[in-house]
Protein backbone atom coordinates (compact mmCIF):
# COMPACT_ATOMS: atom_id res chain seq x y z
CA UNK A 1 0.00 0.00 0.00
CA UNK A 2 1.61 3.31 -0.58
CA UNK A 3 0.36 7.26 -0.12
CA UNK A 4 0.94 9.87 -2.22
CA UNK A 5 4.13 12.33 -0.73
CA UNK A 6 4.70 15.73 -1.09
CA UNK A 7 8.37 16.78 -0.71
CA UNK A 8 8.10 19.36 1.78
CA UNK A 9 5.78 17.35 4.27
CA UNK A 10 8.38 14.56 4.61
CA UNK A 11 9.83 13.57 7.60
CA UNK A 12 13.80 14.34 7.95
CA UNK A 13 15.23 11.25 7.97
CA UNK A 14 19.03 11.72 8.07
CA UNK A 15 19.88 8.31 7.15
CA UNK A 16 23.55 8.18 5.20
CA UNK A 17 23.21 8.48 1.84
CA UNK A 18 26.36 6.25 0.99
CA UNK A 19 23.62 3.44 2.60
CA UNK A 20 20.70 4.44 0.75
CA UNK A 21 22.92 3.89 -2.85
CA UNK A 22 24.63 0.74 -1.67
CA UNK A 23 23.01 -0.88 -4.10
CA UNK A 24 23.49 1.12 -7.12
CA UNK A 25 26.67 -0.21 -9.03
CA UNK A 26 27.89 3.20 -10.69
CA UNK A 27 26.77 6.46 -9.91
CA UNK A 28 27.38 9.19 -12.87
CA UNK A 29 26.65 12.72 -12.47
CA UNK A 30 25.65 15.10 -15.47
CA UNK A 31 27.02 18.64 -15.19
CA UNK A 32 27.35 21.56 -17.49
CA UNK A 33 29.14 24.88 -16.76
CA UNK A 34 26.12 26.61 -17.79
CA UNK A 35 22.67 26.32 -18.77
CA UNK A 36 20.07 25.12 -22.02
CA UNK A 37 23.32 22.88 -23.41
CA UNK A 38 21.23 19.84 -23.53
CA UNK A 39 22.23 18.60 -19.40
CA UNK A 40 19.17 16.72 -19.21
CA UNK A 41 19.18 15.58 -22.70
CA UNK A 42 22.28 13.49 -22.40
CA UNK A 43 21.27 13.01 -18.59
CA UNK A 44 17.61 10.98 -20.27
CA UNK A 45 19.73 10.09 -23.21
CA UNK A 46 22.38 7.73 -21.02
CA UNK A 47 19.89 6.60 -18.43
CA UNK A 48 17.96 4.71 -21.33
CA UNK A 49 20.91 3.74 -23.33
CA UNK A 50 22.28 1.91 -20.36
CA UNK A 51 18.35 0.52 -19.91
CA UNK A 52 18.51 -0.79 -23.96
CA UNK A 53 21.74 -2.53 -22.99
CA UNK A 54 19.87 -4.65 -20.03
CA UNK A 55 21.25 -2.70 -17.34
CA UNK A 56 18.76 -1.57 -14.52
CA UNK A 57 18.73 2.27 -14.33
CA UNK A 58 17.59 5.33 -12.20
CA UNK A 59 17.66 8.84 -12.68
CA UNK A 60 18.16 11.41 -9.98
CA UNK A 61 16.80 14.35 -11.74
CA UNK A 62 18.49 17.23 -8.88
CA UNK A 63 18.18 20.00 -11.17
CA UNK A 64 15.67 21.68 -8.81
CA UNK A 65 15.43 25.04 -10.80
CA UNK A 66 14.42 23.24 -13.82
CA UNK A 67 13.42 19.94 -14.03
CA UNK A 68 12.93 18.53 -16.96
CA UNK A 69 13.72 14.87 -17.29
CA UNK A 70 10.39 13.80 -16.62
CA UNK A 71 8.84 15.73 -19.96
CA UNK A 72 11.40 13.83 -21.76
CA UNK A 73 10.50 10.77 -20.55
CA UNK A 74 6.62 11.63 -21.09
CA UNK A 75 6.29 11.08 -17.16
CA UNK A 76 4.84 14.53 -16.42
CA UNK A 77 1.83 13.44 -15.07
CA UNK A 78 3.82 10.99 -12.39
CA UNK A 79 3.33 11.23 -8.82
CA UNK A 80 5.80 9.90 -5.97
CA UNK A 81 4.57 7.36 -3.20
CA UNK A 82 5.70 6.23 0.03
CA UNK A 83 5.68 2.45 0.51
CA UNK A 84 3.20 2.62 4.03
CA UNK A 85 5.12 -0.17 4.84
CA UNK A 86 8.91 0.93 4.77
CA UNK A 87 7.92 4.67 5.06
CA UNK A 88 10.38 5.00 1.69
CA UNK A 89 9.79 7.36 -1.51
CA UNK A 90 9.29 4.81 -4.24
CA UNK A 91 10.51 6.17 -7.98
CA UNK A 92 7.92 6.51 -10.65
CA UNK A 93 8.80 4.05 -13.78
CA UNK A 94 9.15 5.22 -16.41
CA UNK A 95 10.61 4.06 -20.07
CA UNK A 96 11.92 0.68 -20.23
CA UNK A 97 11.69 0.34 -16.67
CA UNK A 98 13.86 3.03 -16.05
CA UNK A 99 13.67 4.63 -12.07
CA UNK A 100 12.81 8.04 -11.68
CA UNK A 101 12.93 10.38 -8.86
CA UNK A 102 11.90 14.27 -9.79
CA UNK A 103 11.37 17.41 -8.01
CA UNK A 104 9.18 18.18 -10.58
CA UNK A 105 6.69 15.31 -9.61
CA UNK A 106 5.93 17.21 -6.03
CA UNK A 107 5.18 20.19 -7.53
CA UNK A 108 1.41 21.42 -8.35
CA UNK A 109 2.10 22.38 -11.58
CA UNK A 110 4.38 22.06 -14.38
CA UNK A 111 4.79 25.98 -14.55
CA UNK A 112 5.94 26.40 -11.07
CA UNK A 113 8.82 27.74 -10.31
CA UNK A 114 10.89 26.93 -7.54
CA UNK A 115 12.56 29.61 -5.57
CA UNK A 116 14.23 27.96 -3.17
CA UNK A 117 17.86 29.35 -2.03
CA UNK A 118 20.65 26.61 -1.71
CA UNK A 119 20.77 25.90 2.30
CA UNK A 120 16.66 24.88 2.03
CA UNK A 121 17.86 22.71 -1.37
CA UNK A 122 19.83 21.16 0.37
CA UNK A 123 18.37 20.30 3.01
CA UNK A 124 15.10 19.15 1.17
CA UNK A 125 17.35 17.18 -1.46
CA UNK A 126 19.09 15.24 0.93
CA UNK A 127 16.34 14.51 3.07
CA UNK A 128 14.72 13.46 -0.60
CA UNK A 129 17.22 11.19 -1.18
CA UNK A 130 17.82 9.64 1.79
CA UNK A 131 14.49 8.14 2.09
CA UNK A 132 14.48 6.84 -1.73
CA UNK A 133 13.97 3.23 -2.16
CA UNK A 134 16.29 2.31 -5.34
CA UNK A 135 16.96 -1.21 -4.65
CA UNK A 136 19.23 -2.76 -6.50
CA UNK A 137 20.69 -0.49 -9.86
CA UNK A 138 23.58 -1.17 -11.91
CA UNK A 139 23.51 2.23 -12.72
CA UNK A 140 22.17 5.57 -11.33
CA UNK A 141 22.47 8.98 -13.19
CA UNK A 142 22.18 12.19 -11.43
CA UNK A 143 21.40 15.94 -13.48
CA UNK A 144 22.45 18.76 -11.63
CA UNK A 145 21.65 22.11 -11.99
CA UNK A 146 23.28 23.99 -14.63
CA UNK A 147 26.86 25.52 -13.42
CA UNK A 148 29.46 25.73 -10.65
CA UNK A 149 27.59 27.97 -8.37
CA UNK A 150 26.07 27.04 -5.02
CA UNK A 151 22.92 24.74 -6.11
CA UNK A 152 24.75 22.19 -7.88
CA UNK A 153 27.57 22.11 -5.57
CA UNK A 154 25.39 21.48 -2.86
CA UNK A 155 23.55 18.80 -3.97
CA UNK A 156 26.58 17.12 -5.44
CA UNK A 157 28.20 17.80 -2.19
CA UNK A 158 24.84 15.65 -0.59
CA UNK A 159 26.02 12.75 -2.65
CA UNK A 160 29.65 13.13 -1.96
CA UNK A 161 31.27 10.31 -1.73
CA UNK A 162 29.16 8.16 -3.89
CA UNK A 163 29.74 9.14 -7.62
CA UNK A 164 31.73 7.69 -9.73
CA UNK A 165 32.11 9.85 -12.85
CA UNK A 166 31.11 13.70 -13.89
CA UNK A 167 30.02 13.85 -17.82
CA UNK A 168 30.43 17.23 -18.20
CA UNK A 169 28.06 18.68 -21.41
CA UNK A 170 29.28 21.29 -23.66
CA UNK A 171 28.59 23.02 -27.00
CA UNK A 172 31.32 23.53 -28.84
CA UNK A 173 31.78 27.26 -28.59
CA UNK A 174 35.05 28.87 -28.18
CA UNK A 175 33.52 30.22 -24.62
CA UNK A 176 32.53 27.25 -23.65
CA UNK A 177 36.80 25.77 -23.52
CA UNK A 178 36.81 27.98 -20.29
CA UNK A 179 33.21 26.88 -19.33
CA UNK A 180 34.34 23.39 -19.30
CA UNK A 181 37.33 23.79 -17.84
CA UNK A 182 35.47 25.33 -15.03
CA UNK A 183 33.51 22.42 -14.41
CA UNK A 184 36.45 19.64 -14.53
CA UNK A 185 37.48 22.03 -11.70
CA UNK A 186 34.42 21.66 -9.70
CA UNK A 187 34.47 18.32 -10.73
CA UNK A 188 38.04 17.22 -9.20
CA UNK A 189 37.78 19.64 -5.93
CA UNK A 190 34.74 17.30 -5.38
CA UNK A 191 37.05 14.39 -5.86
CA UNK A 192 34.64 12.71 -8.64
CA UNK A 193 36.97 11.32 -11.69
CA UNK A 194 35.61 13.01 -14.82
CA UNK A 195 34.13 10.41 -16.86
CA UNK A 196 34.60 13.17 -20.04
CA UNK A 197 33.13 15.88 -21.84
CA UNK A 198 29.91 15.55 -24.44
CA UNK A 199 29.81 17.58 -27.10
CA UNK A 200 25.70 18.38 -27.63
CA UNK A 201 24.69 20.14 -31.26
CA UNK A 202 28.70 19.45 -32.50
CA UNK A 203 26.90 19.52 -35.55
CA UNK A 204 23.60 19.93 -37.47
CA UNK A 205 21.66 17.81 -39.76
CA UNK A 206 19.21 19.31 -42.11
CA UNK A 207 16.56 17.61 -42.50
CA UNK A 208 16.07 19.45 -46.49
CA UNK A 209 19.18 18.10 -48.10
CA UNK A 210 20.09 15.44 -45.49
CA UNK A 211 23.43 16.97 -45.30
CA UNK A 212 25.75 17.91 -42.08
CA UNK A 213 26.74 21.07 -41.34
CA UNK A 214 29.33 21.91 -38.72
CA UNK A 215 28.26 25.66 -37.17
CA UNK A 216 30.72 25.51 -34.54
CA UNK A 217 33.51 24.02 -36.58
CA UNK A 218 34.73 20.08 -37.04
CA UNK A 219 36.06 18.57 -33.65
CA UNK A 220 35.60 21.62 -31.58
CA UNK A 221 34.28 19.35 -28.55
CA UNK A 222 37.33 16.71 -28.69
CA UNK A 223 39.93 20.02 -28.81
CA UNK A 224 38.09 21.66 -25.71
CA UNK A 225 38.13 17.86 -23.77
CA UNK A 226 41.63 17.26 -25.10
CA UNK A 227 42.88 21.12 -23.73
CA UNK A 228 40.89 20.82 -20.61
CA UNK A 229 42.82 17.26 -20.33
CA UNK A 230 40.10 14.70 -20.23
CA UNK A 231 38.26 11.95 -22.44
CA UNK A 232 36.02 12.76 -25.06
CA UNK A 233 33.11 10.65 -25.43
CA UNK A 234 31.61 12.14 -28.39
CA UNK A 235 29.43 14.47 -30.07
CA UNK A 236 25.23 14.64 -30.58
CA UNK A 237 23.65 16.44 -33.45
CA UNK A 238 21.57 19.28 -33.40
CA UNK A 239 18.49 17.38 -35.10
CA UNK A 240 14.67 18.59 -35.29
CA UNK A 241 13.49 15.14 -35.22
CA UNK A 242 15.21 14.44 -32.05
CA UNK A 243 13.80 17.69 -30.14
CA UNK A 244 10.72 16.39 -31.73
CA UNK A 245 10.19 13.49 -29.79
CA UNK A 246 12.24 15.08 -26.38
CA UNK A 247 9.05 17.32 -26.75
CA UNK A 248 6.28 14.71 -27.17
CA UNK A 249 8.42 12.46 -24.11
CA UNK A 250 9.37 9.88 -26.82
CA UNK A 251 13.09 9.72 -26.19
CA UNK A 252 12.93 6.21 -25.73
CA UNK A 253 11.72 5.53 -28.92
CA UNK A 254 13.86 8.10 -30.42
CA UNK A 255 16.18 6.16 -29.54
CA UNK A 256 15.22 2.34 -30.88
CA UNK A 257 15.48 4.41 -34.50
CA UNK A 258 18.53 3.36 -36.37
CA UNK A 259 19.89 7.27 -37.30
CA UNK A 260 22.86 8.91 -36.78
CA UNK A 261 21.97 10.48 -34.19
CA UNK A 262 20.58 7.83 -31.92
CA UNK A 263 23.49 5.86 -33.08
CA UNK A 264 25.66 8.89 -32.02
CA UNK A 265 24.37 8.80 -28.67
CA UNK A 266 24.69 5.33 -27.76
CA UNK A 267 27.90 5.40 -28.79
CA UNK A 268 28.64 7.85 -25.51
CA UNK A 269 26.62 5.56 -23.57
CA UNK A 270 29.24 2.19 -25.00
CA UNK A 271 32.38 4.11 -23.88
CA UNK A 272 30.71 4.92 -20.48
CA UNK A 273 29.81 1.49 -20.18
CA UNK A 274 33.32 0.01 -21.10
CA UNK A 275 34.77 2.70 -18.88
CA UNK A 276 33.24 1.49 -15.96
CA UNK A 277 33.00 -2.63 -17.23
CA UNK A 278 34.04 -3.37 -13.55
CA UNK A 279 32.04 -1.82 -11.53
CA UNK A 280 29.08 -2.86 -13.61
CA UNK A 281 30.46 -6.59 -13.49
CA UNK A 282 30.42 -5.98 -9.44
CA UNK A 283 28.08 -8.81 -7.59
CA UNK A 284 24.79 -7.28 -6.49
CA UNK A 285 25.20 -5.93 -3.06
CA UNK A 286 23.20 -7.97 -0.41
CA UNK A 287 19.83 -6.64 0.87
CA UNK A 288 19.66 -3.52 2.98
CA UNK A 289 19.37 -3.96 6.70
CA UNK A 290 15.40 -3.58 7.50
CA UNK A 291 14.49 0.25 7.07
CA UNK A 292 13.24 2.13 9.85
CA UNK A 293 9.41 3.28 9.84
CA UNK A 294 8.72 6.35 9.42
CA UNK A 295 4.66 7.56 10.34
CA UNK A 296 3.60 10.16 8.15
CA UNK A 297 1.73 11.61 11.24
CA UNK A 298 4.81 11.83 13.46
CA UNK A 299 6.74 14.94 13.76
CA UNK A 300 10.86 14.70 12.92
CA UNK A 301 12.45 13.00 15.20
CA UNK A 302 9.85 10.74 16.67
CA UNK A 303 9.95 7.81 14.12
CA UNK A 304 8.83 4.60 15.38
CA UNK A 305 11.37 1.50 15.33
CA UNK A 306 10.35 -1.75 13.52
N1 LIG B 1 20.97 17.78 -29.90
C1 LIG B 1 19.78 18.36 -29.81
N2 LIG B 1 18.92 18.36 -30.87
C2 LIG B 1 17.73 18.97 -30.79
N3 LIG B 1 17.25 19.59 -29.67
C3 LIG B 1 18.05 19.61 -28.59
C4 LIG B 1 19.34 19.00 -28.60
N4 LIG B 1 19.90 19.18 -27.39
C5 LIG B 1 18.99 19.85 -26.65
N5 LIG B 1 17.89 20.11 -27.36
C6 LIG B 1 16.71 20.87 -26.89
O1 LIG B 1 17.20 22.02 -26.21
C7 LIG B 1 16.47 22.26 -25.00
C8 LIG B 1 17.41 22.31 -23.81
O2 LIG B 1 17.91 21.00 -23.56
P1 LIG B 1 18.12 20.46 -22.08
O3 LIG B 1 16.88 20.68 -21.25
O4 LIG B 1 18.66 19.09 -22.17
O5 LIG B 1 19.24 21.49 -21.60
P2 LIG B 1 19.85 21.68 -20.14
O6 LIG B 1 21.30 21.95 -20.33
O7 LIG B 1 19.51 20.54 -19.26
O8 LIG B 1 19.08 22.95 -19.68
P3 LIG B 1 19.13 23.60 -18.19
O9 LIG B 1 20.52 24.01 -18.03
O10 LIG B 1 18.19 24.77 -18.30
O11 LIG B 1 18.69 22.56 -17.22
C9 LIG B 1 15.44 21.17 -24.89
O12 LIG B 1 14.21 21.69 -25.32
C10 LIG B 1 15.89 20.09 -25.86
O13 LIG B 1 14.77 19.50 -26.45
Amino acid sequence: MSVKVNIRGQASAPGSLAHVLKGVKLKLVTLSGKGGVGKSLVTASVALGFAMRGYSVGILDGDVYGPTIPKMLGLSDSTLYVDQKTGRILPAVGPLGVKVVSIEFALPSDDTAVIWRAPLVNQALRDFIAQVEWGQLDVLVVDLPPGTGDAPLTIAQSLQGGLDGSIIVTIPTEISRRIVVKAVDFSRKLNIRVAGVVENMCCFKCPGDGKVYYIFGKEAGKRIAESAGVPFLGGIPMDPELSHYLDSGRLHEFLAKDTETSRAILAVVDKLAEMYKEKLAQQEQPKEEKPRRISLLKLPGEEEEE
